[in-house]
């Protein structure tokens, strides 16, 4: 038998090998150029990732040799996979997503509890979020099943190599040669690290990479690798009366488990312990068989949930092991020919079920790079795959260090870290609901990514594919956003700066005072308005700060004034929403119901306040007119309460999350709210000024106290706060592709309207306008859809 070809029938595989036949079969392949191309990656590693990469790479024709170490592909190592809606869209261009379903145990609800094992809330279905959201549901299955999915599903086996453990790298530059722990050697174009946390590749690399630069390179790349949990986790037979398609989460100190209820009558299970100290790299310890039963004999009795201990789920095991939980993104992730992907290249904490998603994008990701640089005739040189590997990492680091640090803040929370996240976690975030939770699902799930050359299979939900819409968001540079914030922090202070000194006094004429206090108080209206209006948006609660508006009334009201603190709210609002997700994915739609009873509580809480105002303005043309008294004050506050209250109230049929959320069903009620608001703020503008002309031209100049008066001083800085903010809107709404409208427009419209309809008017008819760039932003371009002009959107429950 040819030495070359090993016979692994007994695995029911059969597999070529080594380099020369590989150099036979390149051969073979040159005489028939289009069956498959002259270049060859090899890709080592048979898991998620490596298979993914190969199954992809065969799809676009491409030739590659798959080494794995292990004796067959999928062996049963007890791990789980959580397949997301993002891999499922891929899956679905691959074609396999058929069968991962028929594998898998969709997943319908979650379900948390605190450290006595009882519930923290009602169950969330969660199920319709996925779907309604993304088309797609998120499921659970052996990690060993998804991995002969992917393998069967590969034509042609004779390219995946089992029983081959890779030891060397012997060559980076032209082309690579990589050589087993059996002395195989193999040749390619390039090499791909598919080879998990642990991933040898990696090591190679910077092996090679420290002796041709002196030492330095891999230093920084290993101390990012870091290790601040460990987790034993398993499957069990899942016990009587857990609930089925669920996951389940239980808080405890220091540590946290998580479970699944997974196929077959299983269950799925994780528990995370923090470690006494964050380890890195070498230092990371590695856990023995007995190690891992010491670490679980102190937690046995332990509750998790429904009267089930932690020790049910041992004496049901069918494997258990302790791992470190390494968690890192690489800085880099190639030299010269050789690239990580997968967990060697991004590791994450399984408690968020990213790990196989992350993978899956990656892999196809440098499959679509090196399509399009075959496609362009030339083998691709060093340079070309310098600058296609750059593209790569530049295109994913940012992506899977987001979900890193995500996942890291969970797995703190859900491990009550400290006194202050235990209070969040079991005190406060109990309390959201599902409509809450959206948005963070659709923040992991929107980027995701789609085969680029591979027909487009897949179903949309309500929230499309970041690359899909018009808004084309990107974070803010943090030096335009400290610009922003410091301009508005200077107007903040301008105010009380002023009046300072200036050592400016109230206004002494009693009809100059009431006619500019009541232009105060119509600001301040505006902007509690806009403050309680942003309140409402889904998203907000994860900016904490903007998640209420009543310490911005209460503090306004009862410290420094609007004049510090909306220019202040502008402020911490800039420095929030320099993340991408900030304009999308994060919805902009607030519940219908609470749009609805914007309006009302708008006229309740202000409507008497401003009648008499009016009242008096006309009436008594010398008299008192209103001043920030407590009536004003209780104005301000009721608001914020009336505005739940009446939305209770009006709460009609419950509404799928997508429909709230991803549709323009607030926008009818949200105009009748900014058409109040701004028709009172102008009136209230064209009425005092009407009422300040006649008074400027009968007293003489000399009496009137315009210079020093704290009112003056006070609209003055609220204007410029208006103008300068919408400066910024335009300016940031430009820069995600929102809007075109220029600079010098939004400039002169917002000093022109200050002057004819006064700075409420301007900021309500601001954010109004707004909301429409912000609808369409989540939309299909124009060209895509080809709407009618008399075709009202449609709505994409
Ligand atoms: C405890 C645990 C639980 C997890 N649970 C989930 C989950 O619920 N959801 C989720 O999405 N992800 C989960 N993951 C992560 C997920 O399994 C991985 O993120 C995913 O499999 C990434 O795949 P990969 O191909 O990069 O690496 P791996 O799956 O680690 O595969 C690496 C492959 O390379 C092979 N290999 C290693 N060294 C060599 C060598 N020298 N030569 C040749 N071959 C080699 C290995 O045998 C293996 O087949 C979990 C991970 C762990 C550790």
């Amino acid at each position: 038998m040819d030495p070359n070809v090993r016979d692994l029938s007994g695995l029911g595989l059969k597999f070529l090998a080594p380099e020369e036949a590989y150099n036979d079969k390149a051969a073979e392949q040159r005489a028939n150029p289009r069956a498959m191309s002259d270049f060859k990656v090899v890709i080592v590693g048979g898991s998620i990732g490596g298979l993914t990469l190969a199954k992809t790479l065969e799809l676009y024709g491409i030739d590659y040799v798959l080494l794995e170490k292990s004796p067959e592909i999928g062996p049963q190592l007890g791990a789980s996979v959580g397949i997301q809606p993002h891999a499922s869209k891929i899956l679905d261009q691959l074609g396999i997503l058929e069968q991962v379903k028929s594998k898998a145990h969709p997943i319908y609800e979650d379900r948390i509890f605190g450290p006595d094992g009882k519930r923290l809330r009602a169950p969330h279905g969660i199920n319709g979020l996925y779907y309604g959201l993304s088309g797609y549901p998120l499921m659970y299955l052996d990690l060993q099943q998804l991995q002969l999915v992917l393998y069967h599903s590969i034509e042609d086996q004779s390219k995946i190599h089992v029983n081959s453990d890779v030891d060397r790298i012997e060559q980076l530059d032209g082309f690579v040669r990589v050589i087993t722990k059996s002395g195989e050697s193999f040749r390619g174009d390039i090499v791909v690290g598919a080879d998990g946390v642990y991933s040898q590749v990696r090591e190679e690399m910077w092996r090679i990479a420290d002796k041709e630069t002196g030492g330095s390179h891999c230093v920084p790349l290993r101390n990012s690798i870091t290790c601040s949990y460990k987790c034993i986790f398993g499957m069990s037979e899942r016990p009587q009366g857990t609930p089925n398609n669920a996951t389940f989460y239980t808080f405890h100190d220091q540590h946290s488990y998580f479970c699944i209820s997974g196929p077959e009558g299983k269950i799925y299970w994780f528990a995370f312990f923090k470690n006494d100290k964050t380890t890195v790299d070498r230092d990371i310890p590695y856990y023995k068989a007995d190690d891992a039963r010491e670490q679980a004999l102190k937690h046995v009795n332990e509750p998790l949930f429904n009267g089930l201990r932690f020790g049910d789920l041992i004496t049901r095991q069918s494997t258990a092991t302790m791992v470190p939980v390494e968690e890192f993104v690489l800085d880099t992730n190639f030299y010269k020919r050789a690239i990580l992907i997968g967990d060697s290249f991004h590791k994450l904490n399984p408690l968020t079920g990213q790990g196989a998603a992350c993978a899956i994008e990656t892999a196809t990701l440098l499959a679509d790079h090196l399509k399009e640089a075959l496609d362009e005739g030339a083998t691709p040189n060093d340079d070309k795959i310098y600058s296609m590997f750059s593209q790569i990492l530049a295109q994913q680091k940012p992506r899977t260090t987001k979900l890193l640090e995500k996942t890291k803040k969970l797995q703190r929370l859900h491990a009550l870290e400290n006194s202050v996240l235990r209070y969040i976690q079991l005190k406060l975030l109990h309390r959201l609901g599902p409509e809450h939770l959206s948005t963070l699902y659709v923040t992991r799930t929107t980027p995701g990514r789609k085969v680029k050359y591979l027909p487009e299979t897949f179903r949309s939900g309500a929230a499309l594919a970041d690359e899909d819409v018009v808004a084309n968001p990107s974070e803010r540079r943090p030096s335009a956003t400290k610009l922003w914030m410091g301009l508005m922090l200077l107007i903040a202070l301008l105010g009380p700066g002023a009046k300072f000194t200036l050592r400016a006094q109230r206004a002494s004429d009693p009809n100059e005072s009431r006619v500019l206090q009541t232009y105060l108080i119509v600001l301040s209206i505006a902007t509690n308005s806009i403050f309680v209006l942003e309140s409402h948006r889904p998203g907000r609660w994860m900016t904490i700060l903007l998640w209420s508006a009543i310490p911005y009334s209460m503090l306004s009201t009862y410290t420094f004034g609007w004049t510090f603190y909306a220019p202040l709210y502008f402020a911490i609002f800039i420095a929030l929403s320099a993340v991408q997700e900030f304009y999308y994915p994060s919805p902009r739609a607030i519940s219908p119901s609470t749009a609805a009873a914007l309006p009302y509580a708008l006229l309740v809480s202000y409507g008497p306040l401003m009648a008499r105002a009016l009242w008096t303005l006309l009436t008594k043309p010398e008299g008192d007119g209103i001043s920030n008294g407590w009536d004003t004050n209780l104005s301000h506050l009721s608001f914020p309460f009336l505005v739940n209250g009446i939305g209770d109230m009006m709460m009609g049929d419950p509404l799928k999350i997508s429909q709230l959320q991803f549709d323009f069903r607030d926008m009818d009620c949200l105009s009748q709210f900014y058409n109040v608001l701004f028709l009172a703020a102008s009136a209230g503008h064209v009425m005092l000024i009407s009422q300040f002309i006649p008074y400027i031209t009968t007293v003489p100049i000399a009496d009137l106290s315009l210079s020093l008066c704290a009112e003056w001083v006070e609209i003055g800085c609220l204007t410029l706060a208006v103008v300068a903010w919408s400066l910024f809107t335009v300016w940031d709404m430009q820069r995600v592709n929102l809007t075109q409208v220029s600079l010098l427009k939004a400039f002169l419209g917002a000093v022109v309207g200050s002057v004819l309809i006064g700075p409420a008017a301007v900021l309500t008819g601001l954010w109004w306008w707004r909301e429409y760039p912000l609808e369409r932003g989540r939309n299909k371009p124009a060209q895509e859809v080809e709407p009618k002009p008399e075709q009202k959107p449609e709505v994409r429950a």
